[in-house]
């Protein structure tokens, strides 16, 4: 109900309260982000800590480091990541904004040259960021060498006036009436703006004093590394997302009954239609599915960064291409799966009160931002066919493409499924999922040795990013889980997660060979076993995701299930109904209905 002014410095009060907090508790960077979670809202804040900080430590030396990260954690600055330009987003080295050395006076020219190289969409940009990692192209010596990134002050510390050269402001209202409307994504021009040369991040490549260009000996690719965090931290996201809106509508699915009363009898619960089942059902499972494959990208990302440190760069190319897979995979579904929720809670799923849309239009920027999803899927399709290159070199594939190095039995297997009951059993699985996507692979690779096209591999992409999550899941089932019954239920819903693919995707098993019509069908028989299975606990694995009430804001979502007592009270907090008579009725009502009255009384 908030209007944009009123919503953005709420998030400021927010934020703020949130550092209070953080400062007064000793809370450690992991603590303070897990706070931050709970201001549910985005901000200048997530900015700051999910990608300023990321790219000083990633890209900056350690004397950069010392300096930056000093102010950052004390939040004596406050930063953001200013990448994306009003003419160029995904592809990154098409950005136009110029760094031009000058040898004269040690600084480097930060420059807008055209409308298009304005910065665009930085969260925190438009009012709060006092600082930025800008993103441009380096120019020394006359040579352009492509995009660095420079740290810049953008605002006064003393009245947060824009600094000289520095044309800056807000983009303007978002999708949704809050969602993303509390973050200041900000617009920005630079008008020959000078800073030190120190300011450029020199981890990856110095500019000398005399304005010589100097590569270091780490891969240029790094300098994408704070996007690899990033997407990291978003699948987490995503499965968060996904579990909260799936926990409002299988929690108001057995409030909710429609028709099926027999002599004046209760009306059946929505929950226990097949049709509603076999829609929601698949979204309880990919929420887990997602939390899973979450926790294992993050350990991933841990790894390859202790790699870093000590020079290892092989495991880049696979974590580039995990985060990306499963950024775009996870994103897409959950943004499809939260509308898909609403449509599962009827007309009250439709109404703010039912926490649905703000969810649906906080999420779906999640596909395009930190890489729009088609474009990271491309990157992933790339990478498979340099690993059936490889392959067919004679080189073992590591890491989530060492199923690839199974090629000899992967590309003519047969799957084993006889029964409804074989398609409990994990290893026929994972092997028709291998078998789909090394076989979607070679095709591909075949495919683009024939005829290149950049954006071949995109399915082949797809079904390789699934594999890793069905594979995940299955492997988080083989670890000791606590609690009575709890594995059993988590194998449940690891098999719908994986039937459920094979049911949508089944053009894709049925035209590599890797699943005959007959076993599809079968996997769609256990699939509706499976439902039917998971049902008497449903509402169980939702409430194991142990969301308060006030976390979830839903009135559909609610523990105690009094729904519709809580829609009523909602209703009546609507500005609208401050008043009986509403505003507007004297100027835009009351003339015209006289006025009719008056003519069919003549
Ligand atoms: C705020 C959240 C709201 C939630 C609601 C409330 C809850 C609050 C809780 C908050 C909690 C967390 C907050 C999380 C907030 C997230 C906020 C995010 C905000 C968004 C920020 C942005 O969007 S920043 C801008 C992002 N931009 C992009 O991603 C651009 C995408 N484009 C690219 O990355 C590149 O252009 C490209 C990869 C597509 C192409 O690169 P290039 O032109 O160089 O070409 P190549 O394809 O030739 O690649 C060259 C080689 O480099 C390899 N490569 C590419 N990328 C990487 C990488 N990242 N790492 C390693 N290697 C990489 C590529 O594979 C090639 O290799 P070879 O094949 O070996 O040559
Ligand atoms: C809410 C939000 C917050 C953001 N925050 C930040 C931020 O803090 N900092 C920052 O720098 N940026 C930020 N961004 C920008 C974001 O990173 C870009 O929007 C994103 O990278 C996509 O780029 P684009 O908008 O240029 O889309 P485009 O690349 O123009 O995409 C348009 C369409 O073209 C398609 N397409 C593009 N290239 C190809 C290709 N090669 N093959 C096939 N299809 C293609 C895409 O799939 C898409 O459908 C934010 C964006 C949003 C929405």
């Amino acid at each position: 109900m908030l209007s944009r002014k009123e919503l953005f410095k709420d998030t400021l009060k927010k934020a703020a309260h949130a550092w209070k907090r953080t400062v007064e508790l000793h809370l450690t960077e992991e603590e303070a982000n897990l706070l931050r979670l709970y201001i549910d809202q985005p901000g200048y804040v997530d900015l700051h800590w999910v990608m300023f900080v990321p790219a000083i430590k990633g890209q900056g030396t350690e004397e950069q480091q010392k300096k930056w990260l000093t102010m950052a954690y004390k939040f004596q600055i406050i930063g953001t990541y200013a990448q994306t330009e009003l003419g160029h987003g995904s592809n990154v080295q098409g950005l136009e904004t110029t760094a031009t050395f000058d040898p004269s006076t040690d600084e480097f020219i930060m420059h807008s040259p055209t409308l298009t190289s304005s910065k665009w969409w930085p969260g925190g940009l438009g009012k709060t960021s006092t600082h930025a990692v800008v993103y441009a192209r380096l120019i020394t010596e006359g040579k352009d060498y492509g995009i660095h990134g420079f740290i810049m002050q953008l605002r006064s510390l003393d009245d947060h006036s824009p600094l000289p050269g520095i044309t800056i402001g807000d983009i303007g209202g978002k999708f949704g009436s809050g969602a993303y409307n509390s973050m200041d994504n900000g617009v920005m021009r630079l008008d020959h703006v000078r800073i030190p040369r120190d300011q450029m991040l020199m981890r990856l490549a110095q500019v000398t004093r005399e304005g010589k260009y100097v590569h270091s000996d780490v891969p240029k690719q790094l300098l994408y590394g704070t996007m690899v965090y990033v997407r990291q931290t978003i699948v987490a996201d995503a499965s968060r997302a996904l579990s909260r809106a799936v926990c409002i509508a299988v929690r108001y699915g057995a409030i909710r009954k429609q028709f099926g009363s027999k002599a004046g009898g209760p009306e059946t619960q929505v929950l226990n239609y097949k049709t509603q089942q076999s829609r929601l059902f698949p979204f309880l499972a990919s929420a887990y599915a997602f939390r899973f494959v979450g926790q294992w990208l993050k350990w991933l990302y841990t790894d390859v960064t202790q790699k870093l440190e000590s020079k290892d760069f092989s495991t880049l190319p696979e974590a580039h291409a995990c985060t990306a897979g499963l950024k775009s995979v996870t994103t897409s579904a959950t943004a499809d799966a939260i509308e898909e929720c609403q449509k599962l809670c009827g007309g009250h799923g439709y109404l703010n009160s039912s926490g649905l849309p703000e969810l649906f239009a906080v999420n779906l920027p999640a596909c395009t931002y930190e890489g729009d999803n088609v474009v990271l899927l491309l990157q992933v399709a790339r990478f498979l066919m340099k690993t059936v290159s490889q392959v067919a070199s004679g080189k073992q594939p590591v890491g989530t493409t060492a199923y690839m190095g199974n090629i000899q039995h992967l590309m003519q297997c047969k799957s084993v499924v006889n029964t409804v009951e074989d398609w409990l059993n994990p290893a026929a699985i994972k092997e028709v999922f291998e078998a789909r996507a090394l076989r979607m692979a070679v095709n591909c690779a075949q495919n683009i040795s024939k005829a290149p096209s950049q954006e071949e591999g995109f399915e082949a992409a797809v079904a390789h990013v699934q594999l890793i999550i069905v594979t995940k899941f299955i492997e988080k089932l083989q670890e000791d889980i606590l609690g009575h019954g709890v594995k059993e239920q988590l194998q449940k819903l690891c098999g719908i997660y994986a039937l459920h693919l094979i049911h949508k995707h089944l053009g894709d098993f049925l035209s590599t060979g890797c699943v005959t019509a007959r076993q599809g069908s079968l996997a769609n028989e256990r699939l509706g076993k499976l439902y039917a299975q998971v049902r008497p606990n449903a509402v169980a694995l939702v409430d194991a995701f142990d969301y308060t009430d006030h976390y979830l804001g839903s009135a559909l979502g609610r523990y105690d299930g009094d729904v519709y007592s809580a829609l009523y009270k909602e209703a009546w907090k609507d500005p609208l109904n401050e008043t009986v008579v509403p505003d507007g009725y004297q100027e835009h009502l009351r003339p015209l209905l006289k006025q009719q009255l008056k003519l069919s009384r003549l």
